[in-house]
């Protein structure tokens, strides 16, 4: 379920953390949903709460009067970032959502986006945007079912990123990077940071995600043990838990800087 590659992603205290390909946090997933929970519902709220602390985090003391822009696909990634507007809506932070197409998003998101749309924060469509004064974009695109070069609304809103000088914190992986392999079929998010969820994905190589933080969102050990995975759990009180990574090209990255 691990490997390609010899990525190897440790905590601060060095405890080793198993890294899954595409095909293994589905595995993850369906175990989770048919077996052990937490149900999709549940998961998603973890993830969506911990990318609101994260873009808090992000922002500093000036974050309740930060614009924040969440762009949102319609999958389970886009769920989280509209699940991670509503919190920081919920806490008077200066939201705007774009979500690329409201028509296709699938039950859980759809629900998520029902319940931002009681809170103080704004819609707008891509080219609503605003140009500049812009605090923090969260990049909740695309995730681990990236397919091929990233098209349609998602190409107009990672355009539209890459053009916008605000930081960019991505949700599980950088929009438009493959999460196995890291590949870039197209043009993709270059985050400062990037939040993963539950355990890091192969592809996420040092050169592609910024800093690498881990969140909990709640699935037990019992999950990874029926997947034969090699798992101790890294979070200790905390949700969420920087990683490293040591792939060859955060080797590349440490030698520029020194
Ligand atoms: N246990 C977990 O880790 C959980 C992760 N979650 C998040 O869910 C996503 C995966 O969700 P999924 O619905 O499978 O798909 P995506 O959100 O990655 O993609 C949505 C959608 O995008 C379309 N698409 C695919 N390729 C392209 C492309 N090249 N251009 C444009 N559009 C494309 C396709 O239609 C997909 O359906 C995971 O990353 C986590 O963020 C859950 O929150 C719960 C548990
Ligand atoms: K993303």
């Amino acid at each position: 379920m691990g490997t390609p590659g010899q990525e190897i992603f440790t905590t601060a205290d060095g405890l080793a953390v198993p890294a899954v390909t595409e095909e293994g946090m589905r595995e993850v997933d369906r175990i989770a949903v048919e077996d052990t929970g937490p149900a999709l519902f549940q998961m998603m709220e973890n993830a969506g709460r911990n990318l609101a602390l994260q873009a808090i985090d992000m922002m500093g003391p000036a974050w309740a009067s930060s614009k924040v822009v969440v762009l949102a696909g319609t999958g389970g990634n886009g769920g989280g970032g509209i699940c991670a507007a509503r919190h920081l809506a919920n806490r008077g932070a200066d939201v705007t959502l774009s979500v690329t197409r409201v028509e296709g998003l699938g039950e859980v998101p759809a629900y998520q986006r029902h319940v931002f749309l009681g809170t103080q924060g704004r819609e707008a469509s891509v080219g609503e945007l605003p140009a500049d004064g812009v605090g923090l974009v969260i990049d909740a695109l695309l995730g681990y079912s990236l397919k091929g070069a990233p098209r349609g609304a998602a190409l107009e809103a990672i355009r539209w990123a890459n053009a916008c000088a605000a930081p960019k914190l991505s949700l599980d992986v950088p929009s438009g990077v493959n999460s196995t392999t890291g590949d870039t079929p197209g043009e993709y998010i270059k985050p400062a940071a990037t939040l993963t969820l539950a355990l890091p994905k192969t592809g996420l190589k040092a050169h592609l995600t910024g800093d690498l933080i881990l969140a909990d969102i709640g699935i037990p050990v019992a999950c990874y043990q029926k997947m034969g995975l090699k798992y101790q759990s890294p979070f200790g009180a905390a949700y969420r838990v920087p990683l490293r990574q040591s792939d060859s090209a955060q080797g590349e990255r440490a030698a520029i800087s020194r």
